[in-house]
């Protein structure tokens, strides 16, 4: 009854958290063979869930910042990070990622959030080019890479970012990828700040409602 009850509650908590662990070691691998991290670069993991990133990220020397909202998985990453000796280069923060204050020092981001908030989560990248990441690789629902990475922009948001970021659509990664499975596919997409920017970095915060009239008018 007692471990019927524990079982109920954490399927509520991955329904509302949307957590779907990644648990396929070849997608593990693919990513960070594309990433191209370096040894010392910091990398801040929104997310972090179980660790299925974390500790591959922190093995190839990168300084991770692992955020995680839920208390039992941030304990849990914490005892895995210091059972395989990476507590020097992880960092588990408990937070929630559409409050986290971002790093001041240049930084990457890594992450595969919930779906549902794959939105949330590049608004506060991308917003503001001057507090943003180098560059982002985010795994998220497939249909929202493709539209994020269409060429010409293919939305008011993607046309707001595009003068400080470009968007790189990347391997697809199937739903049985995950557990338990989502109902719809992922895919990669690398977002990286435009050097040198096509507009000023002060016009970005707001630049989208600079935009809204002609998408709106069509104009
Ligand atoms: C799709 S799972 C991915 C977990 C892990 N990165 C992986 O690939 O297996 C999303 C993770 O984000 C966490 N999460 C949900 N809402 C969050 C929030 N607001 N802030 C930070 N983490 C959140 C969930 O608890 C879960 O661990």
């Amino acid at each position: 009854m007692g471990g019927r009850k524990r079982h109920t509650s954490r399927d509520a908590r991955r329904r509302t958290h949307g957590q779907s662990f990644l648990v396929r070691q070849s997608v593990v691998r693919e990513f960070l063979a594309r990433a191209e991290l370096a040894p010392g670069e910091r990398v801040v993991e929104f997310g972090a869930g179980t660790g299925a990133l974390t500790v591959p990220l922190a093995t190839t020397g990168a300084r991770v910042i692992a955020v995680e909202r839920d208390p039992a998985w941030a304990r849990q990453l914490r005892e895995r990070v210091r059972a395989e000796g990476l507590h020097d280069r992880v960092e588990v923060v408990r937070a929630d990622l559409r409050a986290y204050a971002l790093p001041r020092s240049p930084y990457r981001v890594v992450s595969s959030p919930p779906f549902a908030l794959t939105t949330d989560l590049m608004r506060r990248l991308c917003d503001d080019p001057d507090r943003g990441p180098e560059r982002a690789d985010l795994l998220v629902q497939h249909e929202v890479a493709v539209k994020r990475a269409a060429e010409p922009p293919a939305t008011l948001q993607s046309s707001a970012w595009a003068p400080w970021w470009t968007f790189e659509l990347g391997p697809v990664v199937p739903r049985q990828a995950f557990r338990p499975v989502p109902r719809v596919d992922g895919a990669w997409l690398t977002v990286r700040k435009r050097e040198p920017p096509v507009l000023p970095t002060r016009l970005a915060p707001g630049f989208r409602e600079v935009l809204r009239p002609a998408w709106e008018t069509g104009r």
